[in-house]
């Protein structure tokens, strides 16, 4: 099975949980993007009817709308359920996400998910956060500098994401630091250590959010469940 038909087994595992009526959250990124064109479809089909959708970014705004699924803003009681990909995810459901930049607005739905499922291919499981993919930042471009100064300080290597030699801005006009750490590190003391950093916005460790994660691979799809 190629990568994306992996992806796309991942996606629908979650989709299988959404019912009528519920507000979804909905992810950002190649494989969230599966699981918003079957929920299109499922509503465009009869199957699902009276879904509101708060989004994680504009792409992913655009193409619920192109869908005809209704896009709200984040409502006062969060959502029934926020579906997404991650970067890295561990055995205990803590992730690594933002490398598709939409960190901050993700955290800011999936924190209020009454429950949130990750979704990916199996190269996503990791036996510990950072293994293989730097922990991502959002930083006011104000004082940028200083921020990375104080993140180096926590003992990694931040690089400012660039797209065609220019930093990449995200949807919500900052800039992206990508922290690679060389050895394990202990996410709680590092996620409240980053978010302390003054300029500094939101940051790509998703610690205690997920409640179930579906990971896809040759063999099927894998079920991860918080305990
Ligand atoms: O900012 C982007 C998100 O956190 C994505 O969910 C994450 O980067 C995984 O993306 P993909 O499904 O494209 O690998």
């Amino acid at each position: 099975m190629s990568a994306e038909a992996q992806k796309e087994q991942a996606a629908m595992s979650a989709v299988a949980h959404v019912e009528s009526k519920m507000v979804l959250g909905l992810g950002t990124g190649s494989t969230a993007k599966y699981a918003t064109l079957e929920i299109g479809r499922r509503l465009a089909a009869g199957e699902l009817r009276d879904l509101r959708a708060a989004v994680t970014s504009e792409a992913t705004g655009a193409l619920a709308r192109s869908l005809g699924i209704p896009v709200i803003d984040l409502p006062r009681g969060g959502v029934d359920l926020a579906i997404d990909g991650m970067d890295e995810v561990t055995g205990t459901l803590d992730a690594i996400k933002g490398l598709g930049g939409a960190l901050l607005r993700e955290k800011i739905v999936e924190a209020r998910a009454a429950r949130f499922i990750l979704i990916g291919d199996a190269s996503k499981r990791v036996r510990y956060l950072g293994e293989r993919a730097p922990v991502p930042v959002e930083v006011l471009p104000f004082g940028l500098e200083a921020a990375s100064r104080d993140l180096e300080a926590l003992g990694c290597r931040p690089v400012l994401r660039l797209s065609g030699g220019r930093p990449v801005t995200t949807d919500n006009g900052h800039h992206l630091l990508d922290c690679h750490f060389s050895h394990p590190f202990d996410p709680q003391e590092v996620a409240l250590a980053i978010s302390q950093i003054p300029g500094v916005l939101g940051h790509g460790l998703f610690l205690g959010l997920a409640h179930l994660a579906y990971l896809a691979s040759d063999d099927g799809v894998d079920v991860l469940e918080r305990a």
